[in-house]
């Protein structure tokens, strides 16, 4: 042990000054009473001044001071030789990923420092990202590039995404600097008012997010900065080619891609201008307001008489069954989802909105659809409305305004010609075709550049990247204590949500349930991961394609609301009793994909990937889950046997980096 002062030091276990005037290289002292190789005063001296400068002179000689500081000596056994720790060592266990300051991918720091992404170099947010693709931008980055190449092998191979280039990133970060409160939009005040007052009550500061400050003033034609309803300049190039070759008759569609991030607000951002122009519509529509007068008239003769009670008598709205605005989903979920936003305007602004879905009675659809009093707005799966308008194809005559959301899903194999067929339908009086999806494909990519060679791309800066709030935590099934059983981590994974929960407790008599999804790959796994837990004490339902629609709402119900689910403590048994476990401070849902599209699970906090997800389109929806419109979130995927630990490995890596996925 040494004490030092100034450049002199002393032994104080046995006194010995031979040290302090030993200049050279003399195994002396402190060398020989620690055994810890060799060592001069005078290297010893300066290290400890650099070390505490700031500190008084008269202090303890650390005898470690050149090396990293020791751990905690019983839990390590105090072996010297060991390595540092870092966030990234911890003791293993369900949670041990999370909360890094480091991603724990590779041991290659200064490959995954320097990344950038081959054919998607742009940094969707700033950071390390950022730097190393400005370098690259600077002509710096030749050999990054090489390096990274090799990085996301894995998720390269299996490119999903197509890739959005560093300009429309960085214009797009300029655009949205421009806009900052809704006022700025071209809308009507009845729908700005319905915004605040209605779609998002309750909330304080209410700001457009980055999709809708770039689509709503696109959408509606306006100048970008907000400064009024001046037509987009492609808008009035296109009306000047059309006048030109003698087409003023024909109706000037207008069609938009509109991609951005899940739960960053896409609903709004195409309702309100489609509203907007269905309410403007309406102004310069002769035949509505004649009818309008007609039946002003009619309810003055009628007195109190409900018009429910007559209106079947009186003349057809001109808009029965003839909506102008469609909105298309994939799932009645969605349909509920959409059409209780479109609701919420319409109390405000006045307009009739519908749905048609399948877990709706087919007479109930129909009355709506073909009530007297006419239909504005339609939110509907496209197998129905496909269906409805084979037998009555005037259903789609008067559609001005399209709008097909989850345009990966629904243009994909699967929906895709239920879908093309509403287009195709609705294409002779379309103004506004617009797609919206959190992903696009690249076989959406091709198919569009195909289909509709003059779409205008509105995409947010930060699109196909899983937001830096969600954390991504792997568990290594293959390892103990699971051994291959993915049922089990997957149980161990909620009990330690659960028991983490608890520590935060609330006072009194209730207790916060912590909201969950479990998404699975297949279809006959849900039931089984979902009776497992069961089993295992947790509340735990299984949701897929075969559950009966109204079940599916009724399950999401509690992980859609954005209220505290609180259930009473449960009693205290004598010590006698013997309880069966239970977790009752969680409520799980295990689903395939069905539930990871475009469902606002506000309550949701966590998200367990039973399965590796097959493409990195699949991580986004269900990560997106989770951590939606600003809120954290926390992902935990278990990694078994024959999954591709590569993929998960360069997801956790692009999450960290605030990156695109590929
Ligand atoms: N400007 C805003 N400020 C605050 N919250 C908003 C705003 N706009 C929308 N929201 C809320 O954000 C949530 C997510 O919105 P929405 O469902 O439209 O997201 P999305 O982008 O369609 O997601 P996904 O891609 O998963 O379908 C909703 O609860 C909505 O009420």
């Amino acid at each position: 042990m040494w004490k030092t002062a100034t450049r002199d030091s002393v032994c104080l276990l046995c006194r010995s000054s031979s040290l302090v005037t030993a200049p050279g290289r003399t195994r002396v002292g402190l060398e020989e009473a620690t055994g810890r190789g060799l060592w001069t005063v005078q290297q010893r001296w300066l290290a400890t001044r650099r070390q505490t400068r700031p500190q008084p002179a008269r202090m303890v000689l650390s005898d470690r001071v050149d090396r990293p500081r020791p751990p905690p000596s019983s839990s390590r056994g105090g072996d010297a030789t060991r390595k540092p720790r870092n966030n990234n060592d911890r003791p293993a266990g369900p949670f041990a990923a999370m909360n890094r300051t480091v991603a724990n991918v590779g041991r290659d720091r200064e490959r995954s420092a320097g990344f950038v992404r081959t054919r998607d170099p742009i940094p969707t947010t700033g950071g390390r990202g950022a730097s190393s693709d400005n370098n690259k931008k600077r002509g710096g980055g030749g050999d990054r590039k090489k390096r990274d190449d090799k990085s996301f092998k894995a998720l390269n191979m299996q490119r999903s995404l197509a890739t959005i280039g560093y300009g429309a990133r960085a214009s797009v970060k300029e655009k949205l600097a421009l806009v900052e409160s809704f006022e700025q939009f071209a809308l009507l005040p009845v729908l700005k008012e319905a915004v605040a007052g209605e779609v998002l009550r309750g909330l304080v500061d209410v700001k457009p997010t980055p999709v809708q400050r770039l689509a709503i003033p696109a959408l509606l034609g306006q100048d970008v900065a907000g400064r009024g309803g001046k037509p987009a300049r492609r808008s009035r190039e296109m009306a000047a080619a059309a006048t030109e070759e003698g087409e003023e008759g024909k109706v000037e569609r207008r069609e938009f891609l509109l991609a951005a991030e899940t739960g960053s607000g896409k609903t709004l951002a195409y309702l309100l201008p489609a509203i907007n122009a269905l309410k403007e519509a309406e102004a310069s529509d002769e035949m509505a307001k004649e009818y309008q007068v007609r039946l002003d008239v009619e309810k003055r003769i009628r007195g109190d008489a409900p018009v429910s009670t007559w209106i079947e008598t009186f003349e057809p709205h001109p808009n029965m069954a003839r909506p102008r605005v469609i909105v298309l989903v994939p799932t009645a979920e969605l349909v509920s989802q959409v059409y209780r936003v479109a609701k919420a305007l319409s109390h405000a602004a006045r307009f009739k909105v519908r749905r048609v879905s399948a877990d709706m009675d087919p007479l109930v659809i129909r009355n709506k659809l073909y009530s007297p009093l006419g239909v504005d707005v339609v939110v509907a799966t496209p197998h129905l409305l496909a269906s409805m308008a084979r037998s009555d194809p005037f259903i789609l005559s008067r559609v001005t305004h399209l709008v097909i959301d989850e345009a990966d899903s629904l243009l994909d194999r699967s929906f895709a010609p239920e879908t093309t067929a509403i287009v195709d339908r609705a294409m002779p009086t379309l103004k506004q075709l617009v797609l919206c999806s959190a992903t696009i494909p690249r076989r959406l990519d091709s198919y569009l550049v195909e289909r509709f060679p003059n779409i205008e791309r509105i995409t947010t800066p930060n699109l196909h990247a899983i937001p830096r709030r969600v954390q991504l935590g792997v568990i290594d099934v293959s390892r103990d204590p699971y051994r291959n059983n993915k049922l089990l981590a997957c149980a161990d994974a909620i009990y330690s949500i659960g028991r983490e929960a608890a520590r935060h407790e609330l006072p009194g008599d209730e207790i916060d349930v912590k909201r969950i999804m479990v998404f699975v790959n297949e279809r006959e796994t849900t039931q089984e991961v979902a009776d497992y837990l069961v089993s295992k004490g947790i509340d735990a339902v299984a949701l897929h394609r075969d559950t009966p629609e109204h079940r599916q709402s009724a399950m999401l119900a509690s992980f859609t609301s954005s209220e505290p689910l609180r259930v009473p403590k449960e009693k205290e048994l004598p010590s006698t009793v013997v309880r069966t476990r239970r977790l009752a401070n969680t409520k799980v849902i295990v689903a395939t994909d069905l539930a990871s599209r475009g469902i606002d699970t506000l309550a949701v906090r966590h998200v367990v990937l039973y399965d590796v997800p097959h493409t990195s389109i699949d991580f986004i929806h269900r990560l997106g889950r989770a951590g939606r419109m600003g809120r954290r979130g926390k992902g935990v995927v278990l990694v078994g046997k024959g999954d591709r630990r590569d993929v998960v490995r360069e997801v956790k890596e692009s999450m960290f980096m605030g990156q695109a996925l590929v």
